[in-house]
């Protein structure tokens, strides 16, 4: 298959790149710049002079619908719901990894990204791809919205207890660290070198985009979770998240054991989603440069309270690897196919 990858001289497009060159069966036919067509692509990044001599093409559906399989779109947000009216009537399937259409209320997106979102009528032909919990509708997608890097460590690690209805829903908190690389590559005055080294801060408390998209998710598999208390810090490292939630417990008969068999048992079928043995706590390097989300648990006898700590490498299984998962999906492949990175550590 062949593949395209618009904005590919941003963080997650040149990471959809590398993690490409791993993969079988899609090859990257074409990238796509707004800013920087016919320039080579490793003029922009020098570190992939050894690749195919990839020069950047301007972005014109007809032309992209026509010489590729499937495209990539790694664009700010905004943009991509300028692109999917008429890239959607095409014969091509649609990866957005932005936020744009993974909220189901244009007004709801308004509210929480600031500005206008995309039209209802395709809003209804994306599907969400969380992989691991909506296999099914991806298969049979050919539109899918890639979710947030938080929403997908958090709900990783919120979906069994969630699911399987095993907590007091008005108790969720998740408290997330992000790496800088998470805020894409043009630099602004909070991911300036001096505002991040040596320094760990807090950022658009209870205001951030992320929440409704998490709140979406769990209203579908429990409708009566209210909402969720979640922040975002920026953490000194270039990548990862960590997401620890914290939620009471709504059963007696809760313990390390009973956490861990129904973790084990909801991601038995899942290759990147990985459980610690007791007492074993992931950290973000961990899952460095890889698809994983790496989950580890608690449970505190006293407070009756479960401690969930979820990592995922922000590029990769929040960005781009997930992306490619979800296309196996949609093309009939293993869901790891291209996909089976060993992490960098240290
Ligand atoms: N970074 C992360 O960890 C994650 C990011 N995301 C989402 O993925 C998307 C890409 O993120 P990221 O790679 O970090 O972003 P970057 O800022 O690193 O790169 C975005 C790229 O988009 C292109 N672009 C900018 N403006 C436009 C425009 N008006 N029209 C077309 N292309 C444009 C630019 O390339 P050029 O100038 O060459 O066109 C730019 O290199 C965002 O929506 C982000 O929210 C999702 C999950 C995780
Ligand atoms: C560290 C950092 O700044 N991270 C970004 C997450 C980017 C992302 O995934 O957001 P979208 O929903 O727009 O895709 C943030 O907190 O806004």
């Amino acid at each position: 298959m062949k593949a395209g990858i618009v904005g590919v001289t941003g963080y997650s497009g040149i990471e959809l790149l590398r993690l490409l060159q791993f993969h079988p069966y899609i090859n990257v036919h074409s990238v796509y710049s707004s800013s920087q067509v016919g320039m080579k692509l490793s003029e922009v990044y020098p570190q992939i002079s050894s690749l195919a001599n990839y020069s950047l093409e301007s972005i014109d559906i007809p032309k992209i619908a026509n010489e590729v399989d499937v495209v990539f779109i790694a664009t700010p947000s905004g943009v991509s719901s300028t692109l999917i009216p008429e890239l959607i009537s095409q014969d091509v399937k649609i990866v957005d990894l932005s936020g744009d259409y993974r909220l189901g209320d244009p007004a709801i997106f308004e509210k929480w990204y600031n500005h206008p979102g995309p039209r209802q009528e395709d809003l209804e032909k994306a599907t969400y791809g969380l992989s691991e919990w909506n296999r099914e509708d991806i298969k049979n997608s050919s539109f899918i919205s890639n979710p947030g890097c938080y929403p997908t460590a958090t709900l990783l690690g919120l979906a069994p207890l969630v699911i399987n209805k095993k907590i007091d829903v008005s108790s969720i908190v998740i408290d997330a660290k992000s790496g800088i690389s998470g805020a894409g590559k043009s630099p602004s005055k909070t991911t300036h070198y001096a505002e991040t080294n040596e320094n760990f801060s807090i950022y658009k408390v209870n205001r951030h985009q992320h929440i409704p998209e998490i709140e979406q998710v769990l209203k579908v598999w429990d409708e009566t979770i209210p909402y969720v208390t979640f922040s975002t810090h920026l953490v000194p490292m270039t990548r990862g998240i960590m997401s620890t939630i914290y939620i009471n417990s709504i059963s007696d008969s809760i313990t390390f054991e009973s956490l861990y068999e129904l973790y084990s048992t909801s991601y038995e079928d899942s290759p990147f989603v990985r459980i610690r043995d007791k007492g074993n706590f992931p950290s973000t390097k961990e899952v460095y440069g890889t698809n994983y989300c790496d989950i580890g648990l608690a449970f505190d006898e006293r407070t009756k309270r479960i401690t969930v700590v979820s990592v995922i490498d922000n590029l990769v299984k929040g960005a781009a690897g997930q992306a490619i998962q979800n296309a196996n999906l949609m093309f009939g492949w293993p869901e790891d196919t291209g996909l089976q990175m060993v992490p960098v550590f240290p």
